[in-house]
Protein backbone atom coordinates (compact mmCIF):
# COMPACT_ATOMS: atom_id res chain seq x y z
CA UNK A 1 0.00 0.00 0.00
CA UNK A 2 1.57 3.43 -1.15
CA UNK A 3 1.82 6.32 1.60
CA UNK A 4 1.10 8.95 -1.03
CA UNK A 5 -1.76 9.20 -3.17
CA UNK A 6 -1.83 8.40 -6.43
CA UNK A 7 -4.17 10.25 -8.12
CA UNK A 8 -3.14 13.66 -6.74
CA UNK A 9 -1.29 15.64 -9.10
CA UNK A 10 -1.35 18.98 -7.63
CA UNK A 11 2.44 18.62 -7.19
CA UNK A 12 3.26 18.42 -10.59
CA UNK A 13 0.83 20.44 -12.22
CA UNK A 14 1.79 24.27 -13.64
CA UNK A 15 5.66 22.58 -13.27
CA UNK A 16 7.88 24.22 -15.87
CA UNK A 17 11.09 22.10 -16.57
CA UNK A 18 14.26 22.85 -18.84
CA UNK A 19 16.36 19.62 -18.74
CA UNK A 20 19.55 17.88 -20.41
CA UNK A 21 19.76 14.63 -21.59
CA UNK A 22 22.83 12.46 -21.05
CA UNK A 23 23.39 12.97 -24.63
CA UNK A 24 23.86 16.31 -24.83
CA UNK A 25 20.01 17.34 -26.03
CA UNK A 26 18.54 20.02 -24.40
CA UNK A 27 14.31 19.85 -23.83
CA UNK A 28 12.00 22.17 -21.69
CA UNK A 29 8.24 20.64 -21.12
CA UNK A 30 5.31 22.74 -19.14
CA UNK A 31 2.95 20.64 -17.37
CA UNK A 32 -0.49 22.34 -18.34
CA UNK A 33 -3.03 19.97 -16.78
CA UNK A 34 -3.76 16.64 -15.76
CA UNK A 35 -4.12 15.39 -18.94
CA UNK A 36 -1.85 18.03 -21.33
CA UNK A 37 1.66 18.98 -21.74
CA UNK A 38 3.50 22.07 -23.78
CA UNK A 39 7.05 21.50 -24.81
CA UNK A 40 9.51 22.74 -26.72
CA UNK A 41 13.17 21.59 -28.15
CA UNK A 42 16.13 23.63 -27.86
CA UNK A 43 18.63 21.15 -29.08
CA UNK A 44 18.97 17.47 -30.87
CA UNK A 45 18.11 16.06 -34.32
CA UNK A 46 14.67 18.24 -33.89
CA UNK A 47 15.73 21.52 -32.27
CA UNK A 48 13.25 24.09 -32.37
CA UNK A 49 9.98 21.86 -32.79
CA UNK A 50 7.30 23.26 -30.26
CA UNK A 51 3.96 21.24 -29.23
CA UNK A 52 1.47 23.10 -27.49
CA UNK A 53 -2.04 21.25 -26.08
CA UNK A 54 -0.57 17.42 -26.23
CA UNK A 55 -2.68 14.84 -24.55
CA UNK A 56 -0.93 13.08 -22.46
CA UNK A 57 -1.03 9.76 -19.91
CA UNK A 58 -0.01 11.39 -16.29
CA UNK A 59 0.33 9.89 -13.18
CA UNK A 60 1.61 9.74 -10.35
CA UNK A 61 4.09 6.64 -8.93
CA UNK A 62 6.09 7.90 -5.75
CA UNK A 63 5.82 10.61 -3.38
CA UNK A 64 7.20 13.36 -6.19
CA UNK A 65 7.73 11.41 -9.25
CA UNK A 66 5.85 11.54 -12.18
CA UNK A 67 5.67 9.72 -15.35
CA UNK A 68 4.61 11.03 -18.56
CA UNK A 69 3.10 9.20 -21.76
CA UNK A 70 1.42 10.31 -25.13
CA UNK A 71 1.80 9.24 -28.58
CA UNK A 72 1.90 11.68 -31.21
CA UNK A 73 0.74 12.94 -34.95
CA UNK A 74 4.42 11.96 -36.48
CA UNK A 75 3.60 8.61 -34.65
CA UNK A 76 6.84 9.33 -32.30
CA UNK A 77 5.83 7.97 -28.95
CA UNK A 78 7.28 8.96 -25.70
CA UNK A 79 7.57 8.10 -22.05
CA UNK A 80 9.23 10.86 -19.49
CA UNK A 81 9.88 10.19 -15.81
CA UNK A 82 10.17 12.69 -13.47
CA UNK A 83 11.62 12.47 -10.33
CA UNK A 84 11.62 16.26 -8.54
CA UNK A 85 12.65 14.87 -5.15
CA UNK A 86 16.21 13.99 -7.03
CA UNK A 87 16.13 16.61 -9.61
CA UNK A 88 16.58 13.55 -11.94
CA UNK A 89 14.55 12.50 -15.65
CA UNK A 90 14.50 9.93 -17.67
CA UNK A 91 13.63 10.10 -21.08
CA UNK A 92 12.47 7.32 -23.87
CA UNK A 93 11.72 8.63 -27.21
CA UNK A 94 10.39 5.84 -29.64
CA UNK A 95 10.88 7.48 -33.43
CA UNK A 96 9.70 6.36 -36.77
CA UNK A 97 12.35 5.32 -39.14
CA UNK A 98 11.09 8.39 -41.01
CA UNK A 99 12.16 10.83 -38.18
CA UNK A 100 15.24 9.87 -38.22
CA UNK A 101 15.44 10.07 -42.13
CA UNK A 102 14.53 13.56 -42.41
CA UNK A 103 13.69 15.03 -38.80
CA UNK A 104 13.86 18.71 -40.41
CA UNK A 105 10.35 17.55 -41.56
CA UNK A 106 9.24 18.10 -37.81
CA UNK A 107 10.59 20.97 -36.88
CA UNK A 108 7.95 23.79 -36.87
CA UNK A 109 5.43 24.44 -34.48
CA UNK A 110 3.25 21.47 -34.75
CA UNK A 111 0.37 22.88 -34.38
CA UNK A 112 0.12 24.95 -37.10
CA UNK A 113 0.92 21.82 -39.47
CA UNK A 114 -1.25 18.63 -37.58
CA UNK A 115 -2.38 17.25 -40.70
CA UNK A 116 0.64 17.36 -42.54
CA UNK A 117 2.64 15.49 -39.75
CA UNK A 118 -0.34 12.91 -40.01
CA UNK A 119 0.13 12.04 -43.51
CA UNK A 120 4.19 11.60 -43.08
CA UNK A 121 2.92 9.61 -40.10
CA UNK A 122 1.21 7.52 -42.54
CA UNK A 123 3.58 7.47 -45.26
CA UNK A 124 6.21 6.34 -43.08
CA UNK A 125 8.23 4.20 -43.02
CA UNK A 126 7.39 3.68 -39.77
CA UNK A 127 10.29 0.75 -38.76
CA UNK A 128 12.74 0.11 -37.32
CA UNK A 129 11.72 2.26 -34.29
CA UNK A 130 15.08 4.19 -33.20
CA UNK A 131 14.69 4.36 -29.32
CA UNK A 132 16.34 6.89 -27.56
CA UNK A 133 16.76 5.92 -23.61
CA UNK A 134 18.57 8.26 -21.82
CA UNK A 135 18.62 9.93 -18.27
CA UNK A 136 18.62 13.59 -18.02
CA UNK A 137 19.65 16.26 -15.47
CA UNK A 138 16.96 18.88 -14.52
CA UNK A 139 18.39 22.10 -15.07
CA UNK A 140 15.74 24.69 -14.35
CA UNK A 141 12.04 24.32 -12.13
CA UNK A 142 9.49 26.58 -11.33
CA UNK A 143 5.68 26.77 -10.74
CA UNK A 144 3.64 28.44 -13.34
CA UNK A 145 0.29 27.38 -12.19
CA UNK A 146 -2.41 25.00 -14.27
CA UNK A 147 -3.31 26.47 -18.17
CA UNK A 148 -1.00 29.13 -18.38
CA UNK A 149 -0.41 29.78 -21.99
CA UNK A 150 2.25 32.13 -21.62
CA UNK A 151 5.14 29.42 -20.72
CA UNK A 152 5.39 28.00 -23.95
CA UNK A 153 4.82 30.20 -26.60
CA UNK A 154 7.62 30.64 -29.37
CA UNK A 155 10.46 28.15 -30.51
CA UNK A 156 13.51 27.79 -28.67
CA UNK A 157 15.41 30.41 -31.30
CA UNK A 158 13.19 32.90 -30.31
CA UNK A 159 13.83 33.21 -26.56
CA UNK A 160 15.67 36.36 -25.03
CA UNK A 161 19.42 35.66 -24.58
CA UNK A 162 20.12 34.66 -20.72
CA UNK A 163 16.79 32.10 -21.22
CA UNK A 164 15.60 29.92 -18.96
CA UNK A 165 17.64 32.67 -15.83
CA UNK A 166 15.84 35.78 -17.16
CA UNK A 167 12.57 34.43 -15.97
CA UNK A 168 10.38 35.56 -12.93
C1 LIG B 1 9.25 14.04 -28.92
C2 LIG B 1 8.94 14.83 -27.90
C3 LIG B 1 9.64 14.84 -26.64
C4 LIG B 1 9.30 15.81 -25.72
C5 LIG B 1 9.98 15.84 -24.51
C6 LIG B 1 10.97 14.93 -24.25
O1 LIG B 1 11.67 14.99 -23.09
C7 LIG B 1 11.30 13.97 -25.16
C8 LIG B 1 10.62 13.91 -26.36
Amino acid sequence: MSTFDKHDLSGFVGKHLVYTYDNGWNYEIYVKNDTTLDYRIHSGIVANRWVKDQKAFIVRVGESIYKISWTEPTGTDVSLIVNLGDRLFHGTIFFPRWVINNPEKTVCFQNDHIPLMESYRAAGPAYPTEVIDEFATITYVRDCGANNDSVIACAASELPAGFPQNLS
